[in-house]
């Protein structure tokens, strides 16, 4: 079964306890959390604190994308805010494996995320400590791009890794996600959906997380 995640990034802020209900009512799988530094990506959003505010009204599982340097300062941090899934990008860790040791050892699942011009090339040596590997369908800092078809062949690549090595790793993808993209990407192996604007942006995000569930089926054959 697919997950769907909604990226809160393209929520209204100004109503975004009601806007994650909304869609953890609609039974999205994950709530995806951006978090930007203004350094690594040129954006700045969402700290540990909001993480703990969401806490308070939302049981859905925290899926927190962490897109700075050096996460290593915060991941004890997010952990404790209420993350469930802590995401870090392997071009922000000089110590990569000592940083999915340490998102271990908080309890919490490790992903690992990978820009679309970097290869997924580590990942035989830090597979163990891996519960996700998140593949970046646009350049991180921002919601509403353009979904990149060239990362279809390196979802296929790492979905076919997984099912050899660890079918329990998810494959999720994030950016440009919508019903016109939803399909190839679940064809290609994904089975994780991020998706910002296609949801928040939409009218009513709840029938468009309904659209995108709809339209990943047809990548699993129905
Ligand atoms: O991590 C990011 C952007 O860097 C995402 O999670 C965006 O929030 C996706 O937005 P859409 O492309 O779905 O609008
Ligand atoms: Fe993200």
């Amino acid at each position: 079964m697919v997950k769907i995640a909604p990226s809160i990034l393209s929520a209204d802020f100004a109503i975004l306890g009601d806007q994650v209900r909304a869609v953890e009512e609609v039974g999205a799988d994950l709530l995806h959390i951006d978090v930007m530094d203004g350094h690594f990506v040129p954006n700045i959003t969402i700290g540990p604190l909001v993480v703990r505010a969401l806490r308070l009204v939302s049981n859905m599982v925290f899926d927190v994308h962490l897109m700075i340097e050096n996460p290593d300062r915060y991941i004890n941090e997010f952990a404790a805010a209420g993350a469930d899934i802590i995401t870090v990008h392997i071009e922000t860790c000089s110590h990569l494996h000592r940083t999915l040791q340490m998102i271990k050892q908080t309890g919490k699942k490790a992903g690992l995320a990978f820009n679309p011009a970097t290869p997924p090339g580590s990942l035989d040596y830090v597979l163990p400590l891996l519960d996700l590997i998140l593949v970046m369908t646009v350049n991180p800092g921002f919601g509403g791009q353009k979904f990149i078809q060239q990362m279809l062949p390196k979802i296929k690549q790492i979905s076919q890794f997984l099912k050899e090595q660890k079918p329990d790793v998810l494959l999720e993808v994030d950016g440009g996600i919508n019903k016109e993209t939803a399909c190839g990407v679940v064809k290609a192996g994904a089975n994780v959906l991020v998706a910002g604007s296609a949801v928040f942006g939409a009218a009513d995000p709840s029938a468009a997380v309904r659209a995108l569930r709809q339209a990943s089926c047809c990548g699993m054959g129905y």
